[in-house]
């Protein structure tokens, strides 16, 4: 897969493209990812990528033409990008978003910025995402965000497929259970025996319980959902 990034602070990508999981995918070649700046297409002197809101109003909105440049530039060959615009108020990114987003072979995110983008950006875009309802100072967390649960999704990036399938949210939307590792025992507080009895069966049966249990307690109607849609079996249902 490919992304290419349209930020106006390249910067804060940095960390994020060279360590852990993401850092390693890059590196190995598994996935690309280019994080390019929006002022490097504006044509004059100040390199201005924003300006005030025609009709008034607060802050600053980042203008059309550098970004269309980018997209221009960026477009010339190869295949088209599905592009995504981080908005606080875009479409909420789930699991499944980042699930369908991980099948495409070439992605575009355009971080919003200041009050937004102009309008017209829009017609270049194919989905608006938000990570949240609250309102953060620009797109590039939200676009960090989107772009790790998706390219976790990548074969190969996740080494262990296992850690993969046992992710909360994998297994029907079902939260996960609890993890332990050496020492058994630790300030007073015990692994679960089943976990060290070696009996696979009996410590799939207790994950899944467990995982029920965090579920039915956190996220009802995660439960409630899957009863409705009787994906929940006899055994998982008393
Ligand atoms: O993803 C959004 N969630 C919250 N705040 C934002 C601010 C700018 C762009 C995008 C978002």
């Amino acid at each position: 897969m490919r992304i290419d990034v349209l930020t106006v602070l390249p910067g804060l990508f940095d960390c994020f493209l060279k360590e852990g999981v993401i850092g390693k995918a890059i590196s190995s070649g598994k996935v690309e990812v280019k994080v390019h700046n929006i002022r490097d297409f504006t044509t004059d002197k100040h390199r201005v990528v924003d300006d005030v809101p025609y009709g008034g109003g607060p802050g600053m909105v980042l203008k059309p033409e550098p970004i269309f440049r980018a997209y221009d530039e960026l477009t010339k060959e190869g295949e088209k990008p599905y592009v995504l615009l981080t908005e606080p108020w875009g479409e909420k990114f789930n699991q499944e978003m980042a699930v369908e987003l991980s099948k495409k072979p070439r992605l575009m995110i355009i971080c919003g910025r200041y009050e937004g983008v102009d309008e017209r950006v829009k017609s270049l875009v194919d989905r608006e995402v938000s990570i949240g309802d609250y309102v953060l100072t620009g797109g590039e967390l939200p676009a960090m965000v989107i772009m790790d649960a998706v390219l976790r999704l990548i074969p190969g990036v996740l080494g262990n497929l296992e850690s993969l399938r046992a992710d909360s949210f994998s297994d029907r939307g079902l939260l996960g259970y609890p993890n332990y590792t050496r020492p058994a025992e630790f300030r007073g507080m015990k692994v679960p025996e089943v976990l060290l009895s070696g009996h696979h069966k009996k410590i799939e049966s207790w994950r899944k319980e467990q995982s029920l249990r965090k579920t039915l307690e956190r996220r009802p109607e995660i439960i409630e959902n899957l009863k409705r849609k009787g994906l929940l079996t006899k055994e998982e249902l008393e």
